[in-house]
């Protein structure tokens, strides 16, 4: 299986990250999740444009254009085979000796990315999840997709250990999105889901979903909402690049609406499947 390392197609076997890599030491850099569906990359772009803001923001400075990334990120499919699946790339501020202090321009940013075979969660998506709530304890930059991803891990293993899929963050009572996940509740019919600011991560899905609503008459908002009135929702669900559109039915123990999946939620899985077949082919 291959893998770039600094834009080169390597062997997995040949790649030695540095001990002094500022991502392994501090967590210094930033990262992206990529969808590929029928070995076509899903909204690529959109995610390549926000890996660029997200390095800008932490003043990072970009191993190439994100033409070029995206050309070896296409190259890596291929050399793969990977048919569904995901790519993960990150870039860290490269290798230096342990300092808080920046390195010199001397050195270079260290860019590494890889593929995994992943099916999309369709039996979750039929059926629903159960989800927990949790106090949102991360710091005032969740805008910046960031390798700081401690608080998001804590979250996601509450989840777990409560035999729940994700775990919904709130801050002084304001929903405001999942450990990996945005989130979005259905009341009378109109959807309602955090705006993009520095308290969430502006979600690629998120921003298709809003896009496809609006396209197709649903009402949509982006508005803040309380942990009372997601509770009290008539539908809730999770969008992300692993997630897809992903049905709550229950939080903390309560249950969601009658407790299936809601019409709404279903309607916009109809539409963001049939986006990915039209960006990605059957
Ligand atoms: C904190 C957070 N919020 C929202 C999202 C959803 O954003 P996208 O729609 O752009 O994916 C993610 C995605 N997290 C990636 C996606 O899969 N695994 C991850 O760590 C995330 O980590």
């Amino acid at each position: 299986v291959k893998m770039i390392l600094n834009g080169n197609i390597t062997e997995r076997t040949e790649i030695k990250i540095d001990l002094e890599d500022r991502g392994y030491q501090f967590g210094d850099g930033v990262y992206e999740v990529i969808r590929v569906y029928n070995g076509v990359l899903f909204t690529a772009d959109e995610h390549l444009n926000r890996l660029e803001a997200s390095a800008r923001s932490i003043h990072l400075t970009m191993p190439c254009s994100t033409v070029e990334m995206k050309e070896q990120l296409l190259q890596l499919v291929e050399e793969n085979k990977l048919d569904t699946g995901i790519i993960y790339l990150q870039i860290t501020r490269g290798v230096s000796p342990r300092n808080h202090l920046f390195p010199g321009a001397e050195v270079g940013p260290v860019y590494i990315a890889y593929t995994r075979e992943l099916a999309s969660p369709t039996a979750a998506m039929e059926n629903g999840v159960k989800t927990i709530t949790v106090e949102d304890i991360r710091w005032l930059r969740c805008d910046i997709k960031s390798l700081n991803l401690l608080p998001n891990l804590l979250a996601k293993q509450k989840a777990s250990e409560n035999g729940c899929f994700e775990a919904l963050q709130h801050r002084n009572g304001t929903v405001t999105e999942g450990s990996s996940s945005n989130v979005s509740i259905v009341v009378n019919g109109e959807v309602k889901t955090h705006p993009a600011n520095n308290l969430i991560l502006n979600g690629i899905s998120r921003q298709v979903m809003i896009r496809l609503c609006t396209d197709n008459q649903i009402a949509v908002k982006e508005e803040i909402y309380t942990v009372e009135d997601l509770i009290g929702a008539d539908e809730v669900f999770l969008t992300g690049t692993t997630t897809e559109v992903m049905p709550i039915i229950e939080i903390d123990g309560k249950k969601i609406g009658n407790g299936a999946p809601g019409p709404i939620t279903r309607q916009i899985q109809t539409l963001f499947k049939a986006e990915i077949e039209k960006q990605c082919g059957q």
